[in-house]
């Protein structure tokens, strides 16, 4: 380690996403070893100021391209020693209202040291003959003196590590320690990786008692959050949330923890509904969807209304054009589409809602009178997206118009714009493909961007795995009832692939389980255990290329990533067989990853700079490891794609992917693993979704109980609040009242529709006292844990 001192003479490069720095440094004195006067020094690096001094620790390294630079791990703000220079830092911009009779007299008074005694003992500043203002600018600016390696440093002995303790850092600046010793639960999940432990072994260390309100309201907090983000789900029973909370701060004093989840409440964090707690921004979000499809429903008087004649008409010229004729059921959805502000198109594989959507279009095109000129320009009336590119190609494939996804669409994320900044969608009509796989953020930001489009047409799979994210939009829009859905049910692909077809479909409505051991032309099953599944898979894998198969087409689905059969394993097994090592060719390695030119390669989350998405696949073309800032180009889709070795963190090997990840994709040949390991996650729907990835060919390999398992328990279960909301607010019970009894005047149906509204944000919300009235037992379910205890 070695230390010197220098001037900052500029901040060369800065990251706004972590603290990363390159400074041009003046050397006071001497760094050993370097016998120029100025250096680059790299590191991470709090609010350093330009002009300032500092003391750096770190060594020198030799960079390739810009030869010696010194790489600091630790700094700090090297105060004046002399009085010139202490008076202008003094009466610098750093402490506004301080002049240099200030600085003189604050000086006088305590001494050159003045700065350290007043960082350690703030209360000095009392003492001082200076203005009230000029104390308070003086403390702030004592306060926010860099700390950063101090905090880190801090942090780092309260167990943090330093990436956590950078982010924090990034939030709270000179006040992190400040802010973390005043309450180090309120910051969980202000920052990735900051959880209810890391806040705990702090707590601990400041003495913060078992059932202090701040510890609890901490774990409360944490409870619903992993909800939320673990399983999905929008709100929690009570009970559940005081018997986990209980368990995770270990104390069983549910009457503590429920007064909290009531203070929640009061801070405006927490909602109570009934016998369910939801967090308040993810209870605002359905409430704001809810809200914005009221509004979209009511914008129906503006919406054409075709004639049933020139409607069947129009369905019949489609007809002509794509040389098919619709089903009944077909033809209702088309109708639907263009009698609604908003209707929904459900159906399994080859239930033909691809061909739907182009029925749609060419029936609209002519009812509407859209000159094809408008329809194929780059901003056409008709708006067609989906959450994945590859969905979204597909579209556009098929329809020959414009289709985005729905971040592009929106212009999510994409150079500024931030969620106040959206595009505004307008347009004769809106259709978004892939329903299934949209979460409830983005339905939010999608239906509140609405502006005037006739038509909304929602398309998908309501069988499917729901969102990787929280919600289950696609399912609950359907489940209210409040939207006119077409399930389509009539497989209409023909061919070699139908086996596969009917397969899924016998999964979906748990008919015929013994279809899943048959050996088919299309699908087989072979039984191992879970300890031989990579050596299966890689001798499936070999017999696959001999036959011709084209290695991308070849694609292993697992349902987790850890284990012999998991799908970290069978990348490395399958990377050898598809793509081996070879003498002198570049790599890169990444968490313990080896990327090669030519792998295929997936993208963990979403990146609408790049345009790339969470599941989109892709294959790598060339590797610099010299160029951090471009270490390797990707083919995704037909485009070639840059990334930095940050960026390279969102991405794994594709050879073999989790099933939620191959959501939206579909290829030649599948090879599905599924053993007993994969225990909590065998659902039908993990199953349906895995086999309806197979376009033509399928391998069925694992276990035959965790296959039996999965089919036979039912999925899509998270728990939500959308639907009921939706029903509340767009008045669906009442509606058949409303049939029932058209006598109802105007003016009466109005009131009760903002008495739903008002029910909607008021009732639901219990207060303290009604928990206390009896209506919420804090005890609920309590009493068998304490008997439990007892008879050990
Ligand atoms: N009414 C019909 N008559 C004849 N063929 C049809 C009809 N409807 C759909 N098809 C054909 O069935 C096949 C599947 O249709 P389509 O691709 O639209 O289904 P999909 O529901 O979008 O399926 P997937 O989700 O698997 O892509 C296509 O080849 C399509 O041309």
């Amino acid at each position: 380690m070695t230390e010197f001192t220098g001037k900052i003479n500029r901040i060369v490069f800065e990251n706004d996403q972590d603290l990363y720095k390159i400074l041009d440094v003046a050397i006071i004195g001497k760094l050993e070893k370097y016998d120029r006067e100025e250096i680059k020094v790299t590191g991470s690096f709090g609010d350093v100021q330009v002009g300032a001094t500092y003391t750096f620790s770190g060594r020198l390294i030799v960079h390739n391209k810009f030869g010696l630079q010194f790489r600091c791990d630790n700094y700090k703000l090297a105060l004046p020693h002399e009085k010139g220079s202490l008076i202008n830092y003094l009466s610098s911009s750093k402490f506004p209202g301080i002049g240099k009779k200030a600085a003189d007299t604050i000086i006088s008074d305590l001494g050159m040291d003045a700065l350290t005694v007043l960082k350690e003992k703030p209360e000095k500043v009392r003492t001082l003959s200076i203005s009230k203002k000029q104390k308070e600018s003086l403390l702030n600016g004592v306060s926010t003196m860099d700390s950063y390696s101090e905090t880190v440093l801090k942090l780092a002995q309260f167990g943090l590590n330093k990436k956590v303790a950078s982010r924090l850092y990034q939030l709270y600046h000179g006040e992190t320690l400040a802010k973390l010793e005043e309450d180090p639960y309120a910051s969980i999940a202000e920052v990735t990786g900051y959880a209810f432990k890391s806040a705990d072994r702090i707590g601990s260390k400041l003495g913060i008692s078992s059932n202090d309100p701040k510890r609890v309201n901490g774990a409360v907090f944490q409870i619903l959050l992993d909800e939320v983000a673990k399983e999905g789900n929008t709100y929690v029973k009570l009970e559940q949330l005081l018997q986990e909370a209980g368990k995770l701060l270990q104390i069983n004093e549910y009457d503590t923890i429920a007064t909290c989840v009531n203070n929640l409440q009061h801070q405006g964090k927490v909602v109570v509904m009934g016998e369910n707690a939801a967090l308040q921004e993810i209870y605002e979000t359905e409430t704001d969807i809810a809200n914005a499809m009221k509004n979209l429903v009511e914008k129906k008087q503006k919406s054409s209304s075709y004639g049933e004649k020139d409607l069947n008409l129009a369905i019949a010229n489609a007809e002509t054009k794509l040389k098919i004729h619709y089903d009944n059921t077909q033809k209702a959805a088309i109708k639907n589409a263009l009698t609604n502000p908003i209707s929904i198109l459900t159906g399994g594989p080859g239930t033909g809602k691809t061909t739907i959507i182009n029925g749609i279009l060419l029936a609209l095109k002519e009812l509407a009178e859209i000159p094809s000129s408008s329809l194929y320009s780059t901003d056409p009336p008709f708006l067609l997206a989906a959450p994945t590119g590859r969905a979204a190609k597909r579209m556009k494939e098929i329809t020959g118009i414009t289709a985005k996804t729905i971040h592009r669409l929106l212009g999510l994320g994409i150079g500024e714009n931030d969620a106040t900044d959206l595009n505004e969608l307008n347009g004769e009509i809106l259709i978004i493909d892939e329903m299934s796989m949209v979460d409830m953020f983005l339905f939010r930001q999608l239906v509140s961007s609405i502006n005037e489009t006739k038509h909304i047409v929602f398309v998908g799979d309501k069988d499917q795995l729901p969102s990787v994210g929280a919600g289950n939009v696609f399912a609950d829009l359907i489940k209210s009832q409040a939207f006119p859905t077409t399930v389509l049910k009539q497989i209409h692909r023909q061919g070699d692939d139908s086996s596969i077809i009917t397969l899924a479909h016998d999964i979906n409505e748990g008919k015929n389980p013994q279809e899943l051991f048959k050996k088919t032309k299309n699908y087989s099953f072979i039984s191992c255990p879970p300890h031989e599944v990579s050596h299966v898979v890689s001798q499936i894998v070999q017999r696959a290329l001999a036959k011709g198969f084209d290695p991308d087409d070849v694609q292993v689905l697992g349902a987790m990533y850890q284990g012999d059969g998991g799908v970290n394993n069978l990348n490395n097994v399958i990377q050898e067989i598809i793509n081996p090592s070879k003498k002198n060719s570049k790599t890169l390695e990444v968490h313990d990853e080896i990327f090669r030119i030519g792998d295929r390669i997936l993208q963990l989350q979403n990146n609408p700079e790049k345009d790339i998405y969470n599941g989109q696949i892709g294959k790598i073309l060339a590797i610099d490891n010299d160029n951090s800032q471009k270490c390797m180009v990707a083919d995704f889709d037909d485009r070639e794609i840059t990334f930095s070795k940050k960026d390279l963190f969102d991405l794994t090997r594709a050879y073999a992917i989790t099933i939620h990840k191959a959501q939206g994709s579909e290829f030649p040949l599948v090879i599905l693993s599924l053993t007993m390991q994969n225990y909590v996650m065998l659902k039908r729907n993990l199953l349906y979704t895995a086999v309806t990835r197979a376009e033509k060919n399928l391998v069925l390999i694992g276990d035959p109980r965790a296959y039996e398992m999965a089919f036979n328990t039912s999925g899509n279960d998270r728990q939500t609040g959308l639907t009921v909301k939706l029903q509340k607010i767009l008045n669906v019970q009442d509606k058949t009242v409303q049939e029932k009894d058209s006598g109802k005047n105007k003016n009466e149906q109005e009131e009760a529709n903002s008495d739903v509204l008002e029910d909607l944000t008021q009732d639901h919300i219990l207060t303290p006292e009604l928990i206390y009235s009896g209506r919420i037992d804090p005890m609920i379910g309590m009493q068998d844990i304490k008997l439990d205890a007892k008879t050990k």
